[in-house]
């Protein structure tokens, strides 16, 4: 067994890496990265998942020089050619990689293995981002999922997939191809609208290591409340990590049971924070199975939904976080910070954009893509469905969030609301929420002067979820 390629795409990591373990077991391996962003149709990775590519790729190249090995980049129109020319500069027999599951992809992949294999060529496609495949877990009559609980029994009494460590990689080739430096790909911002992305992420396998061992020592226990406090600390933040896949979900769940062993952690901390990454799972079970689900509503009535007329200022509030609601403002000023959200902020803003403003879940999708540091196209797209009601296993149409509510029951101290609405900082609890319902001389003395230093809500919320009820009705009937 000579020389074999392993093809990174979204497993950017060392350890428990199938493709990489495989392709060790060769004389020469050599890693690959191949940049071609139309091959991703029209979910080309946005500006936020651009900035953590470069890092990753970075920190990748950094540990493969480590282990003795090369990461090999290249740029490229046309993913089929190149890797023809990488296999036939290189002599390889072999060629892996672990799936990914984007319906573009799928076909890219799926055309590649097909006309290598004629090349004759071997070529191994293995699964190192899920805990099982999309295909595996099915109801008894062999259908698919629709509804989350039964998906996530099914998937959580199989049994569990141990992680591999790192593999030893072989001696290097007695030449490496050439390869270009991670900046040629032009990945990083052209202005610097990223200054605050570096104190929050630390990219790459390390960092995601870091941040599971952070999360395990500090947040785990706890988590099932916590999670939804966005003034807390209270979540795992491996979500970027796991979309590139620089820790995988069996890494996690095995590391999550060792520390459930050694520690005494409450049993719905620990489910709770394993079903958070079985929704994941059913992302990406659901997009296999509907692969319209980035574009097309999973409940067809929706396709026909009387969205409102001139929006675009609403959405440009939004887009700002000037919606004068200050945990949606918040939610949207972290958003453009960090490249991240709170879960359950992003619940709140989604539902004011589709409901209150009748703004297509679809808009919302395509900001969130391009901003967000863990843009994935089957939770972005399952979350929205889900927040427009128009998704599988979705909240209900009518339940609309009430985003004063909302800030007051999971940021009652008003933490979120003042680290990202700064402006508001002086106003008591009380009003935090609703600044408008403040008295004169309240407000005066927190300084705020709405429609000045803050504005007035973009929508009356009640009159809005009335007129959203009223087109529900529409499409219902
Ligand atoms: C409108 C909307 C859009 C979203 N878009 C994305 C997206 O593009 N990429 C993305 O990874 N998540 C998305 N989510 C899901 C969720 O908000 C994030 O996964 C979560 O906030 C990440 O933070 P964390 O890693 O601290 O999560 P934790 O609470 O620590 O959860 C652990 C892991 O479980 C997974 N997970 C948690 N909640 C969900 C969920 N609701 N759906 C799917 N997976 C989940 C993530 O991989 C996460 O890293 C979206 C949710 C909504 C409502």
């Amino acid at each position: 067994m000579a020389t074999a390629l392993i093809w990174l795409r979204r497993d950017l990591r060392l350890a428990d890496n199938p493709a990489m373990i495989a392709a060790s077991q060769h004389r020469h391996c050599i890693p690959v990265y191949v940049h071609n962003p139309a091959d991703e149709g029209d979910w080309a990775p946005g500006a936020a998942s651009r900035w953590w590519l470069h890092h990753s790729l970075k920190a990748l190249s950094a540990s493969l020089d480590k282990a003795g090995s090369r990461l090999i980049i290249r740029s490229t129109h046309d993913t089929l050619d190149c890797l023809r020319a990488i296999i036939s500069e290189t002599g390889a027999e072999a060629l892996y990689w672990n799936r990914v599951y984007e319906p573009a992809l799928i076909k890219r992949d799926q055309t590649i293995k097909l006309a290598l294999r004629e090349d004759g060529l071997a070529v191994h496609s293995l699964n190192a981002a899920l805990l099982r495949e999309p295909w595996e877990v099915t109801r008894r009559d062999g259908g698919h999922y629709r509804a989350f609980t039964p998906f996530w029994r099914a998937l959580s009494a199989m049994p569990p997939i141990a992680p591999e460590p790192a593999p030893e990689l072989p001696a290097p080739p007695p030449a490496w191809p050439k390869g270009q430096p991670v900046e040629s790909l032009g990945l990083l911002p052209g202005i610097p609208w990223d200054r605050h992305f570096h104190d929050q992420w630390r990219p790459g396998e390390a960092g995601a290591n870091a941040a599971l061992e952070t999360f395990l020592e500090s947040a785990l226990q706890g988590y099932d409340d916590a999670r939804d406090r966005p003034g807390q600390a209270g979540t795992s933040r491996l979500s970027p990590h796991l979309h590139w896949g620089e820790i995988s979900p069996r890494q996690i769940r095995a590391a999550v049971t060792r520390q459930q062993q050694e520690t005494v952690l409450p049993d719905h901390d620990v489910e709770s924070f394993l079903s958070e990454v079985g929704w994941r799972e059913f992302a990406h079970h659901l997009l296999y199975h509907f692969p319209h689900m980035p574009q097309d509503p999973l409940d067809a009535r929706f396709r026909h939904f009387p969205w409102a007329a001139d929006t675009a200022d609403a959405l440009r509030a939004w887009e700002r976080g000037r919606t004068g609601i200050p945990i949606v403002d918040a939610g949207m000023r972290e958003l453009w910070a960090i490249g991240w959200m709170h879960n359950r902020v992003r619940m709140i803003v989604g539902s004011l954009l589709t409901k209150n403003l009748r703004i297509p879940w679809q808009t919302g999708e395509a900001w969130f893509w391009d901003t967000l540091v863990d843009a994935d196209l089957a939770s972005n797209s399952m979350g929205w469905q889900w927040i427009q009601g128009c998704g599988a296993d979705a909240a209900p149409y009518f339940r609309i969030f009430n985003p004063v509510r909302q800030g007051e029951r999971f940021d009652p101290e008003g933490h979120y609301v003042r680290r990202w609405v700064p402006e508001l900082r002086a106003l008591p609890d009380k009003y935090l929420h609703s600044p408008w319902s403040a008295p004169e001389q309240i407000l005066r003395e927190a300084g705020v002067r709405l429609g000045d230093t803050y504005p007035r809500p973009l929508v009356d919320l009640a009159t809005s979820r009335k007129d959203a009820l009223a087109a529900y009705q529409d499409i219902r009937s």
